[in-house]
């Protein structure tokens, strides 16, 4: 088998790269390129490993014609244009945790930078001025520290703060009461927040509801005085109009880690009074960029050698000890969707899987998905696991799921219900043997078949004689059947037959086999 291959394309513990090899990969480490170069390459990729320097735009993953999974060594994705990956069928994935203790360390470290002026302290010390008379700092002490999102980070730096004796409130729409109440904080609405607080921390992603979250008129009608705090993204903050409020005094401060633009090396903050930056380095410790590497090269092996997802923000997660389990399930569910997208014609509004036995004990998300890739390729064939529900949704597509505990006649089943104009219509497998997939229902007919290759679907009248005249019409036409399955719903009522050939069955002799007397219908399964 040929290994997948990976590239990082952003500068990375070295740790990443071992990880990769030993797990199966090959690897290229190319961090330094344009987004020409990187669109030029990219398409011999099944990885891509990033930080924030790549930008996954949508000509990059036009030209990333291999591409499966990307992982993000860090926390933020808004570099990545998710909907299209997913629409795409590629795995976006992140590090939640790996750096979120160093970042939030370095908006501590910040906000003590700010309230003793120590950057322009130490240029004029140096510079042999000896400016004691010049700095007079604030304590921390007792102050107000605001958070604006009180995450993962945002909760490190609430009880980092606390051990410094600040009062931490936070503006966080989905902070629950219970939550703020175990962290010790107060939930606050943002304008009062901006109030009341001496010191703002930002810790939210950027979204289009956080972009300009701290606007222009939000500044100017803040606490006089008031201290900013950003390691979380540029964007969120007006930089012009923090730099107005940073020369009226109504900022008395200002400390970022992250820029509306970067790299930022022509900002207009820069010169301006009690404003002090870093070049994003938030995540930059050591500690966190082994984590973070680890991890990375970790979740993006996983899934392109065993399957396992881990911190997927475009896909439910699989880990790698249920991946082995549930492949075989993964198989059968989507040969079950696809049937019963190629065999139920009209249009289709609502499809229901139910789970029972043994698997209903599963993880049900990855068993829909693979169900919804199998049905959905009745509409595009470049759709997987991924892109699915994406497309189920733009097409309006009900999906409901449902678990049974109880076993029925057999140990294990999948079943998939579509709704036509007709009324409901059912396929249902099971597995043999715990990993061999097969087919036991179709449309309220018992069968028992594989469901793979090139196969046939004919329904007819239980009549003797039917048999040898589909045997005879496909041997003229040097058609060879692999497996012949048969099904019925009574003696001499409605009966089914399932063929697997070793070849695409023409259309002339699909035409032909209509025409056999006691021919319902006849149709090509592609699997
Ligand atoms: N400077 C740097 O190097 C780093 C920056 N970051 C940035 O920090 C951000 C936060 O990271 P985590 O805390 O790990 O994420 P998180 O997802 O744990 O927390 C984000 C919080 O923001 C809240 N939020 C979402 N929309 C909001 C809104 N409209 N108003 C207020 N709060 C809102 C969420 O409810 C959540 O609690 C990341 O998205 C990333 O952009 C992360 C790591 C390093
Ligand atoms: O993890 C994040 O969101 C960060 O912003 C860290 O960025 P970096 O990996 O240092 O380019």
């Amino acid at each position: 088998m040929t290994k997948p291959k990976v590239l990082i394309s952003d500068k990375m513990d070295p740790n990443a790269a071992r990880i990769f090899e030993e797990r199966g990969c090959e690897v290229d480490v190319i961090t330094d390129h344009t987004p020409e170069q990187l669109a030029e390459i990219i398409g011999q990729y099944d990885g891509l490993a990033i930080r924030s320097s790549t930008t996954v735009t949508k000509e990059i993953l036009d030209a990333a014609t291999n591409l499966k999974v990307i992982g993000r060594a860090g926390i933020g994705v808004d570099n990545v244009d998710i909907p299209y990956a997913s629409g795409k069928g590629v795995v976006v994935m992140n590090t939640p945790f790996g750096n979120s203790i160093t970042t939030a360390e370095h908006a501590i470290a910040m906000i003590m930078a700010l309230a003793r002026q120590i950057p322009a302290a130490n240029t004029r010390t140096q510079a042999g001025e000896w400016p004691k008379k010049d700095f007079m700092g604030i304590e921390v002490t007792g102050k107000t520290l605001g958070l604006i999102g009180a995450g993962n980070i945002g909760s490190i730096v609430a009880s980092r703060a606390q051990g410094l004796k600040m009062k931490v409130i936070a503006y966080d729409p989905f902070l629950t009461e219970e939550r703020a109440i175990e962290l010790g904080i107060e939930k606050v609405d943002l304008d009062t927040l901006l109030g009341r607080a001496d010191f703002v921390s930002l810790h939210t992603p950027l979204t289009d509801q956080t972009r300009n979250i701290l606007s222009r008129e939000r500044l100017e009608n803040a606490k006089p005085g008031i201290r900013i705090v950003n390691c979380a993204r540029g964007g969120l903050i007006d930089e012009a109009a923090l730099k107005d409020c940073l020369e009226s005094g109504q900022v008395a401060a200002a400390a970022l880690d992250v820029f509306e633009s970067e790299p930022a090396t022509d900002n207009p903050l820069f010169g301006a009074p009690n404003f002090i930056c870093t070049p994003h380095l938030g995540a930059s410790t050591t500690e966190a960029q082994v984590n973070v590497a680890l991890q990375v090269a970790e979740q993006i092996s996983d899934y392109l050698v065993n399957g396992g997802v881990t911190n997927a923000l475009n896909m439910p997660s699989l880990s790698a000890e249920e991946a082995p389990k549930l492949k075989p399930y993964m198989g059968l569910a989507e040969a079950l969707g696809s049937l019963v997208g190629q065999l139920a014609h009209g249009n289709l509004e609502k499809v229901s899987i139910e789970r029972e036995g043994a698997a209903a004990e599963l993880n049900g998300k990855p068993i829909t998905g693979a169900v919804l890739a199998g049905f959905m390729r009745r509409y595009s064939d470049t759709v997987n696991m991924v892109n699915a529900p994406y497309l189920a949704k733009e097409r309006g597509l009900e999906v409901s799921e449902v678990r049974q505990s109880r076993e029925g006649a057999f140990n294990t089943l999948i079943r998939v219900t579509v709704q036509t104009a007709e009324g409901p219509r059912s396929v249902a497998g099971t597995l043999f043997g715990n990993d061999a997939p097969r087919l036991v229902e179709i449309f309220g007919i018992g069968i028992e078949a594989e469901l793979s290759g090139h196969m046939l679907y004919v329904v007819n009248d239980d009549k003797p004689g039917f048999i040898g005249r589909i045997g005879t019409l496909l041997g003229s036409h040097d058609i060879n059947i692999g497996t012949f399955n048969l099904g019925r719903r009574e003696a001499g009522g409605e009966a089914v037959l399932l063929l697997s050939l070793d070849q695409k069955i023409p259309d002339d002799v699909i035409a032909q086999a209509t025409e056999i007397e006691g021919v319902k219908l006849v149709k090509a399964l592609e699997f």
